[in-house]
């Protein structure tokens, strides 16, 4: 594409004069991914600035340097204000707009987005759409999986992507928008058409100031929707009405809004909620009727996951048919609630509740059914919020009659400060703990203690087959560990 194509939507682009009229090769951020005819943009990061890699940028072959500084360089250079704005708006315009021309549905909120996507990923398979997925497991084109680094991927990974999916023939794309993602701008360029909050309790706070600015972050998903009451192309907000923050993320966008909830009078509803340590039996309501489901999924913060996923089933024309067979044909997500299968008289269960409220929901699910005692083997993940890992270990001793204290990624953290963070403000009152620094070891003592009808659960890292250390990626799967210290206790 020429260049001056890609700056067409650039405010005022008529000042870039006809020198800058090149063909341009790729669009790229990175300068380690350069090669010959490429635009390099300079983002300034977290870690480095773009900036500082200009001259790299040119010897691997970039023609032209898109920065926010004044910079001298032997290939033209085009000042901007933004660069991470200005990256989302010609990666959408190189790669045509794709998402103008296919659904896209965004999911955000702390917990249930990676659940939420799954279940409509599964919604939309039945009704016959070829789906695509982005989220933290991985990223997914009907079949084909693909793995990420990140949750929500950078803007330009984003639009190239999408590309890929429009021109393999997607047509629904479902994606989790984490907080980063959103206060980062690497979602600018998409064009939602359905948009979901799921709820808001506290993670992140090393990266957010406060809750507030956390929700701020949150409502830009909303607010990017735009305002287009075009009959043709309807769009919709999704909240969860049982969460406090529904007010005001209902205020950060004009689309047409649909709440669902469980407590809370709702357009989409639960009603006769029936939980049973198998899975959970519910009338789902809505406008178009009522349905009995009947789930594998366990817990009630599935049945608002899964009112939330049938909310936009809905809209796009899914019959609720079709979104019931669905629902009750999913055994399970990969990682989430996911049962060890054994021949011991106990059950172990891993999970990847990593913040307060989801180990409390997990954690309160399995009281509720436990016959005898609980077992949670539980960490904090490092260079994260810190402020959550008190209340973590405070809920773990709350509802679990063992708490093992143990490692999750503790990247460029020392974990003996992760642990003394978790254990440090709990008072001798509030029942006793382990502490087992190696998560290996944590998983084999506390499989090694059960006895016919205790419950484990083994929280944090759900479907991560690695423990971080340092910056080096270590094998380690939860469910394997499991698996071998069953062995073990059976010899
Ligand atoms: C703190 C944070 O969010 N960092 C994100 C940020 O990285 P950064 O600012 O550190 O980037 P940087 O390394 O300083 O590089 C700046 C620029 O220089 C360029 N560069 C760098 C080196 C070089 O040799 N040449 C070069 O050109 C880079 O390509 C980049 O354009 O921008 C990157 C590209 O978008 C992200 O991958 C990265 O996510 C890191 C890996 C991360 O761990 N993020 C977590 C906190 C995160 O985003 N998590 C959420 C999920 C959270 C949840 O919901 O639970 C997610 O969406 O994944
Ligand atoms: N709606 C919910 N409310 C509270 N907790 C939930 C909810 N759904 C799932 N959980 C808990 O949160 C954990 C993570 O769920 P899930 O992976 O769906 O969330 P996520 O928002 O994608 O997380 P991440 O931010 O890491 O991507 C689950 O293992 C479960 O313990
Ligand atoms: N997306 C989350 C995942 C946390 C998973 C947990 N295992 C940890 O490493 O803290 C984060 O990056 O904060
Ligand atoms: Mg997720």
């Amino acid at each position: 594409m020429r260049l001056k194509e890609i700056l067409s939507l650039y405010p005022f682009s008529e000042q870039f004069s006809d020198t800058y009229d090149i063909e341009i090769n790729e669009i790229k951020m990175d300068s380690r991914e350069i090669t010959k005819g490429d635009l390099f943009v300079c983002i300034s990061g977290f870690t480095v600035d773009g900036h500082d890699y200009v001259n790299e940028a040119i010897t691997n072959g970039a023609v032209v340097i898109v920065a926010e500084k004044n910079i001298t360089a032997s290939v033209p250079v085009i000042v901007v204000s933004d660069t991470i704005r200005f990256l989302a708006m010609a990666a959408a315009k190189y790669y045509d707009f794709p998402t103008n021309s296919v659904p896209l549905i965004g999911v955000t909120g702390t917990n249930g987005k990676t659940t939420v996507t799954y279940l409509l990923e599964k919604i939309f398979q039945l009704h016959a759409n070829k789906t695509a997925v982005i989220g933290t497991i991985h990223m997914k084109i009907a079949e084909k999986v693909y793995p990420v680094d990140n949750t929500t991927p950078d803007a330009l990974f984003l639009q190239k992507t999408f590309r890929k999916m429009v021109d393999e023939g997607v047509d629904r794309i479902i994606m989790e928008v984490s907080s980063h993602a959103l206060d980062q701008g690497r979602v600018y360029g998409c064009d939602y058409n359905i948009a979901i909050f799921t709820n808001l309790t506290q993670d992140h706070l090393d990266y957010h100031d406060s809750m507030e600015d956390y929700l701020r972050a949150k409502s830009l998903l909303f607010a990017q929707m735009g305002n287009a009451y075009r009959l043709n192309d309807r769009k919709y907000a999704i909240i969860n009405h049982d969460d406090p923050a529904c007010k005001k993320l209902k205020r950060a966008t004009s689309q047409a809004i649909i709440t669902y909830g469980i407590e809370k009078d709702s357009l989409i509803m639960a009603k006769s909620i029936r939980l049973t340590p198998s899975g959970t039996q519910f009338l789902l309501c809505t406008p178009r009727g009522n349905v009995e489901i009947r789930s594998n999924l366990i817990g009630k913060f599935n049945v608002s996951n899964m009112l939330a996923a049938s909310s936009a089933a809905l809209v796009t024309g899914v019959p609720l048919l079709t979104i019931k067979k669905a629902l009750e044909s999913i055994k399970g997500v990969h990682g989430r609630f996911e049962l060890v299968q054994h021949q011991h008289p106990f059950s172990v269960i891993v999970d990847y509740a990593h913040t307060p409220d989801s180990l409390e929901n997990v954690l309160k699910t399995i009281r509720e059914f436990a016959k005898q005692k609980v077992y949670v083997v539980v960490g904090c993940g490092g260079d994260r919020d810190r402020t959550k890992r008190p209340l973590m270990a405070k809920i773990a001793i709350k509802y679990a009659d063992n708490a093992i204290f143990t490692s999750d990624n503790p990247r460029t953290e020392d974990p003996n400060d992760i642990l003394s963070d978790m254990t440090e403000g709990l008072p001798d009152s509030f029942g006793s703990y382990e502490v087992i620094i190696n998560r290996k070891k944590a998983i084999f003592y506390a499989i090694q203690q059960a006895k016919e009808d205790d419950v484990i659960l083994i929280a944090g890292k759900g479907h991560e087959t690695y423990q971080l250390v340092g910056h080096t990626k270590y094998h380690f799967d939860d469910r394997e560990v499991a698996k071998e210290a069953l062995i073990a206790k059976e010899t």
